[in-house]
């Protein structure tokens, strides 16, 4: 198991509580770096919950969440603040229900993304703004890297274009994009492939394997579609009610009685004729 090796992401008996319900219970589990991780499970499970805490939307009741940079550099998530989180751990995430800036463009949507380093570069003055010699330099650097990932994106030539103007399959690959350039290395994605058609979907799976291959960038994923989850995961883990139920390749968690269960609804007893049933 080779994300107990280089995990960039180390999550240590992650619990969240709201009020009686344990909606993440006691969780543990490692990412490896340069791995897409999914992170399955039934609807309610506590996915959304777990990016959540990774992000700093949530402070956990209990757990640590280590995040460690190639460098050596290492961060406890659960004890930074959610701006610090992005900036300084590198860590950037796109949302169940799209969160474009719909009335600005699409490159402004892609620029938006790199205020922080435009406003180092200006020194955090107007006067910056105005006429340093590094705000023009980071501006083309942030024109530029804005151009790469439209391309990459196939959305070049809808640049000027509001982003609400986007078709839906569009708008959830700006959103990609968007947090592509802010240069995670950690990229968590929550039901990326959710409402796009089959074409739509195959073309995410390329773009995330893309993104794994050729930025250093591990990504971490919640999918409900399993032909996404299946094709370009590297490790699964499965969770129901909050608890952690398997964690594997996509080929042994597709086999385990919990998780067919679990996805099917059935007692574990009743596990082997629901196979027999499905094929499996
Ligand atoms: N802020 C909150 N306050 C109270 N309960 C919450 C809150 N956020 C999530 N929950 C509850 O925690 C449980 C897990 O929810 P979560 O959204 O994490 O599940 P999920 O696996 O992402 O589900 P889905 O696949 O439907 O998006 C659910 O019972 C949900 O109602």
């Amino acid at each position: 198991m080779r994300w107990l090796d280089d995990p960039i992401l180390d999550m240590q008996h992650l619990t969240m509580r709201f009020g009686g319900l344990v909606a993440v219970n006691d969780l543990s589990f490692k990412a490896a770096r340069g791995d897409i991780t999914a992170l399955i499970g039934p609807n309610g499970a506590g996915k959304t919950t777990v990016f959540n805490c990774i992000t700093g939307f949530y402070k956990p009741t209990e757990g640590m969440l280590s995040l460690r940079h190639v460098d050596g550099a290492s961060f406890l998530l659960e004890r930074l603040p959610g701006h610090s989180i992005a900036w300084k751990a590198k860590v950037a995430r796109t949302f169940q229900n799209i969160r474009l800036f719909s009335g600005m463009t699409v490159l402004e949507n892609l620029l938006v993304a790199q205020h922080n380093p435009l406003m180092i570069a200006s020194g955090f003055t107007f006067l910056g703004v105005l006429g340093l010699p590094s705000y023009t330099k980071a501006e083309r650097a942030a024109m530029d890297k804005a151009k790469y990932w439209l391309d990459k994106t196939g959305l070049l030539a809808r640049a000027d274009d509001p982003a609400g103007d986007l078709p839906y399959g569009a708008q959830r690959r700006l959103e990609i994009a968007r947090a592509m350039c802010t240069e995670p290395v950690l990229l968590c994605l929550d039901e990326p492939a959710a409402g796009l058609n089959p074409r739509e979907s195959h073309e995410l799976n390329e773009l995330l394997l893309s993104v794994r291959k050729d930025h250093a960038t591990s990504i971490l994923l919640i999918e409900h579609d399993m032909s996404v989850v299946m094709e370009i995961s590297d490790h699964v883990v499965v969770l129901d009610y909050g608890t952690k139920i398997a964690d594997g390749t996509p080929a042994e968690v597709k086999h385990d009685q919990k998780v067919i269960a679990a996805y099917l609804g059935v007692d574990d007893r009743d596990v082997e004729k629901v196979e027999a049933e499905v094929g499996v």
